[in-house]
């Protein structure tokens, strides 16, 4: 269902509002500009009827003309009218600068907005949308709705208030000849309105359409080179044809109600005209009304639908800008679904030691519906221990950490840290507890030392310090510019066992209670992760650590091994006890120890 149903024109400006508020008195200043604007586009007809009225020798209606000559009186209307044209040129040129400053600034306000209301959101939400989809919104969508300033189209507004004045003008000047405009005015209106919503429709579904098409663009550039590697390119580019083409499907549609209002603008005017000129005809025959009324008339019948074909112009943009607020506001009320908890109900506990005990209590999760991938899963880890949680591929190890780290929630049960329930903690100082090591850790583009601070305040001297400790001094002197050395998006420019080197210096400089060591030396080769290795051994002292670990031989001595399997904690106990069980531990570890020889002896 297209959402262009669920809330009006008006509902969706409204969510403008709070955006407009902080400029409301440069807005109201533009907007007392309106008002000399009308008036002079009013008066302009008038002016002209009354010139033509002199022309042809009739009686002015005006008492102020009545005594001047043929040549005074054209001068003095032909001055007037110089001054009316003067005025609205520049009023209108310092309220179209004025507006779309205030337009730019706006959008900038709702694109900030946007993104940090992006940070905020849960890895559910990230789970479900292609990353495309967002870069569309906070691009090309906050466009479209700078468009609307920058191209003038909120213009509109004074548009439909010259059309209101002239509306009122004419009505005082000739309630025949006005009547007769109005009956026009009002169902081609009604017209616009509808062929409006339609194109509204019908740019919404192209706006999907286009996110589709850049999630699809970003899927290919991130999977680059898996594309090449398995000679995707033919494969994916018609994959892109096809919905390219349903892009373009989508657009003709909008195309075709923009032509459809513009057509009917460019028609009805002069059907205005026509009208004007029967009915206008008639009463000067009847010496019902002058020559310079008929006049004037002529003139407004033009200018009465100036402002529906200014519509017509910016209605491709306007409507685009409407469906814009409306894509904006989808992601703006996305809910934020972890939040930190609310001080006023729960009490933050003062701010206790930090000693790193552990605890998940019948824990169940489900990515998706009921399909749950923990199930029942109760331990306990003491401050200070070394616990390592191994179980085949799939079996929910990395997901106990995400619970850990409240990325996710549990369906069912609780995750209590230092026996606190994870909840009461707000999210910052949560993490500032943990330190997480995953296999592959993300680099921003920057340099080498902002990417251990991550804009946290340390000093050079800490830098350097906890390179030292954590063995990997060396290795960032030896990159062309030490700590200053610039990282390219994503640190391409390093290996991934160098990028790993640098997550651990993330962490170790944060100085966690809790390490959680996700798979993190898989990527070093086994002289680093030696080294690493002593380096880490310093760094786990007095902290609790959780580690995963495909290659069971590098957690045999921790002090406990946690053995899950399909989303259950099957067995517990160190590494001779599990042995001793002969269960699943003890069956993967022979697996392990089996193919270890069969590689040496290879
Ligand atoms: N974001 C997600 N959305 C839906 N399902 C997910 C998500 N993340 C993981 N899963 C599913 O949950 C199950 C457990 O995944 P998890 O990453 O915790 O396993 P793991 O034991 O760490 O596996 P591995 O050893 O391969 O890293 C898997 O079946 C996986 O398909």
């Amino acid at each position: 269902m297209v959402s262009a149903s669920r809330a009006t024109d008006w509902q969706l400006l409204q969510q403008l509002i709070p955006y407009l508020r902080p400029y409301r008195w440069a807005l109201l200043g533009s907007g007392l500009l309106l008002v000399p604007l009308a008036a002079a586009a009013a008066l302009q007809p008038i002016i002209i009827g009354q010139a033509i009225a002199f022309l042809k020798g009739e009686e002015s209606t005006y008492a102020f003309l009545k005594p001047l000559s043929l040549t005074q009186g054209i001068d003095v209307l032909s001055m007037a009218l110089l001054i009316t044209v003067l005025l609205r040129f520049t009023m209108q040129a310092a309220q179209g600068y004025w507006i779309q400053k205030i337009g730019q600034q706006i959008t900038a306000d709702i694109r900030h907005d946007l993104f940090n209301h992006v940070l905020r959101l849960s890895s559910r939400f990230f789970d479900r949308t292609p990353v495309g989809k967002l870069i569309t919104r906070l691009t090309s969508d906050v466009d479209a709705l700078g468009d609307v300033f920058a191209t003038g189209a909120v213009g509109v507004i004074s548009d439909v208030f010259s059309m209101v004045v002239v509306i009122l003008t004419m009505f005082f000047i000739d309630r025949t000849l006005a009547t007769l405009l109005l009956a026009l005015v009002l169902p081609i209106t009604a017209l616009i309105i509808y062929f409006q919503n339609r194109y509204r429709v019908a740019n919404y579904k192209s706006r999907e359409e286009l996110s589709l098409l850049n999630a699809n663009l970003q899927e290919n550039i991130i999977g680059i080179s898996v594309v090449q590697l398995f000679r995707r390119e033919a494969f994916n580019s018609d994959l892109f044809r096809r919905r390219n083409q349903r892009y373009v499907a989508e657009v003709d549609r909008t195309i075709f109600y923009d032509s459809a209002v513009s057509a009917t603008l460019e028609w009805i005017a002069f059907v205005a005209i026509a009208g004007v000129l029967w009915l206008g005809g008639a009463l000067v025959e009847q010496r019902t009304i002058d020559f310079g009324t008929l006049a004037t008339f002529i003139l407004f019948s033009q200018r009465v639908f100036d402002p529906l074909r200014q519509l017509a112009e910016k209605f491709t943009t306007l409507q685009a800008g409407l469906t814009a607020i409306e894509r904006i506001t989808d992601l703006l009320t996305e809910p934020i679904d972890i939040q930190d908890p609310d001080p006023t109900v729960v009490q933050i506990a003062p701010h206790s030691p930090e000693r790193g005990a552990v605890e998940f209590r019948d824990v169940w999760l489900a990515y998706k519906d009921d399909d749950y991938i923990l199930q029942q899963v109760s331990f306990q880890i003491a401050a200070g221990e070394k616990v390592a949680i191994v179980g085949p591929t799939g079996a929910g190890k990395s997901s106990i950490i995400r619970l850990l780290c409240r990325l996710y929630e549990p369906s069912r049960g609780d995750v209590f840290v230092d026996g606190r329930n994870v909840r009461e903690f707000t999210q910052a100082e949560l993490r500032h507890h943990i330190g997480v090591i995953l296999q592959d850790s993300f680099l921003f583009s920057g340099d080498v030392k902002s990417n251990i601070t991550l804009g946290d305040a340390y000093t050079l001297e800490e830098i350097q310090r906890v390179a030292r400790e954590m063995n990997i001094a060396e290795f960032i002197e030896q990159l062309p510019a030490g700590y200053d050395t610039l990282l390219r998006q994503r640190g391409t420019n390093l290996s991934a066992g160098q990028r790993q080197l640098l997550a651990f210096a993330r962490v170790a400089i944060r100085n966690p209670q809790i390490l959680v060591l996700d798979e993190a030396t898989a990527n070093l080769d086994v002289g680093t992760e030696v080294m690493i290795q002593a380096a880490l051994n310093r760094l786990l002292v007095n902290r609790t650590a959780i580690i995963i670990a495909h290659r069971l031989a590098t957690i045999r001595y921790v002090d406990r091994i946690l053995v899950l399997k399909r989303g259950k904690l099957v067995e517990q106990g160190t590494h001779t006890e599990l042995l001793e069980r002969n269960g699943v531990y003890a069956n993967l570890y022979r697996l392990q120890a089996l193919s270890d020889m069969t590689e040496a002896s290879a």
